[in-house]
């Protein structure tokens, strides 16, 4: 018939119509299934949800009562299937899924029988009294400062709930409401989905029954400063260098050394405000690995843009030599009054001589409005994480030991000098030594890095590097909240 009187239809333009009423009528969503009809013994609390469920997980897990011995919705994940319906919460008693009683059911049994339900899934449920609180702040970041894996946590309530993450990873942490597993989800993932982390403190609690970093190797794997060697940031603007080297240290921090446990540290996001200085970037690596060369080739790149500190020194000034240019030249007592004072990121003696570099001539690079190139030693990091400096960590790291021998065949250690005041060239025990510094600083304090390069190839290494630099300019970089909130500016 047509839908037009007075129109006639040619049989194709009919049996068009024809075929469109019918896949109109069609009904294409999920169906849900009858209602069970046996309700009327149960108690009056007992609730019957349907949810449409795809392929996606469920985004639930179950545990059963200690006390009662009921199934109960142990946990929801944060924009999963079960979340989005908002009918199923956590705390609910888990009566029937299908239809199937969970009474008598093992976890290993219930489990399949969720996770492979498809379509519409009904549960009857006796509501949990549990009352919601949203006990978390509405967005929080965290930077994660150890690797993950749930497959191989044996204390995860549910291994596929669990969300992988390594080292640098930032997460957003949507529910802290189990003390012991938060859930969270990746931010740099679009639509990622929630998953479940170790909580700080549990982390913390359970630290050393985890799988521990590698054992330390001796103290003297760490020495970053060489037995005839003067630290290079006392020696950067020097042109002579120097044969000895001082011993190392710093003391103008209240902190103290201890290395915290490494879990999780609040972030924020971050760019930098035309009044801010720029974020001091410290450069952390063994010896010889090649910071003071890639210092250089940056400062040369770019001098109105990058520069590196003037180091103070007691020794007196030589004849070519200019206060202020390649020391800035101190009575020894004045030195020593700094030195208490904590004015001193690192220091060293040398030959009844003090170097070191102070606070205010970091302060007199990025005053000027640039990037201050540091290298420190490690645990030096930890002092400078302030929010006057907030500081960028770049680790160099040597490349493996083979490409060490060949890269560095014809490099000098610019360090060492023999008697006759030549540099020497690497040794064989030179680069091991590299190798398990860089082990050792990896293990010891790698969650402070933001960035690692492996100087491999120098001229790669380089542009890697002030790609990096440039990108600390231009974008939004995740920074400790701490750095933001405080008002204590040393
Ligand atoms: N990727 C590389 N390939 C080849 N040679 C390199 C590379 N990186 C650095 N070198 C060379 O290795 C030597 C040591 O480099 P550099 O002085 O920069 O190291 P460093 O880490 O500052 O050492 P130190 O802590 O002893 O001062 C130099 O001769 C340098 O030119």
């Amino acid at each position: 018939m047509s839908m037009f009187p007075g129109v006639s239809l040619t049989a194709l333009q009919q049996s068009l119509l024809f075929a469109h009423d019918v896949v109109a009528r069609k009904q294409y969503d999920p169906v849900l299934l009858p209602l069970p009809q046996d309700l009327s013994g149960e108690q009056d609390s007992v609730k019957i949800v349907q949810l449409v469920k795809s392929k996606e997980p469920l985004g639930a897990t179950v545990k059963r009562d200690e006390h009662t011995g009921a199934i109960v919705v142990a946990r929801i994940m944060k924009g999963g299937c079960a979340d989005r319906s908002g009918l199923i919460h956590e705390g609910d008693e888990l009566r029937e899924v299908n239809g199937i009683p969970m009474e008598n059911k093992s976890l290993d049994e219930i489990i399949p029988i969720m996770a492979q339900s498809q379509g519409a899934i009904t549960f009857k449920v006796i509501p949990g009294n549990k009352v919601e609180m949203e006990t978390i702040k509405p967005k929080m970041f965290v930077r994660s400062l150890f690797d993950y894996n749930p497959n191989e946590d044996a204390e995860i309530p549910c291994k596929e709930a669990g969300l992988t993450f390594t080292k640098g990873d930032i997460l957003q942490i949507l529910s802290q409401d189990d003390t012991s597993w938060w859930q969270a989800k990746h931010c740099s993932v679009l639509n990622a989905r929630a998953g479940l982390i170790p909580s700080r403190q549990f982390q913390e609690s359970r630290r050393f029954s985890l799988k521990r970093p590698p054992a330390l190797p001796p103290a003297q794997a760490l020495r970053n400063c060489r037995s005839s060697s003067l630290r290079r940031s006392f020696r950067l603007s020097s042109r002579r260098r120097k044969t000895r080297r001082p011993t190392c240290g710093g003391q103008w921090s209240k902190h103290n050394d201890a290395v915290e446990v490494a879990t999780y540290e609040e972030v924020v996001p971050y760019h930098r405000p035309p009044w801010a200085w720029p974020r001091l970037v410290l450069l952390v690596g063994p010896s010889g690995v090649g910071i003071n060369e890639l210092k250089k080739k940056l400062v040369l790149s770019d001098p109105q843009r990058y520069d590196v500190t003037v180091p103070h020194t007691t020794r007196p000034k030589k004849a070519h030599e200019s206060d202020g240019v390649e020391y800035t030249f101190i009575p020894k007592y004045l030195f020593l009054t700094e030195l208490v004072n904590n004015k001193f990121v690192e220091y060293g003696e040398y030959g009844g001589h003090f170097y070191g570099t102070s606070l205010a001539a970091v302060r007199s690079v990025l005053a000027r409005n640039k990037v201050c190139l540091l290298d420190v030693q490690p645990q030096t990091v930890i002092h400078l994480r302030t929010p006057e400096f907030k500081p960028f960590v770049v680790y160099v790291k040597p490349p493996p030991l083979e490409h060490l021998r060949t890269t560095r065949r014809k490099a000098k250690l610019q360090s060492w000098r023999d008697e006759m005041g030549q540099m020497k060239t690497f040794l064989e025990e030179d680069f091991q030594e590299m190798v398990e510094s860089a082990k050792a600083m990896e293990a010891m304090y790698g969650y402070l890095f933001d960035k690692v390069i492996v100087n491999d190839d120098l001229a790669e290494s380089f542009l890697e590097l002030q790609a990096t630099l440039r990108k600390l300019e231009t974008e939004e970089q995740w920074i400790p909240a701490a750095w933001m909130i405080s008002r204590n500016i040393q």
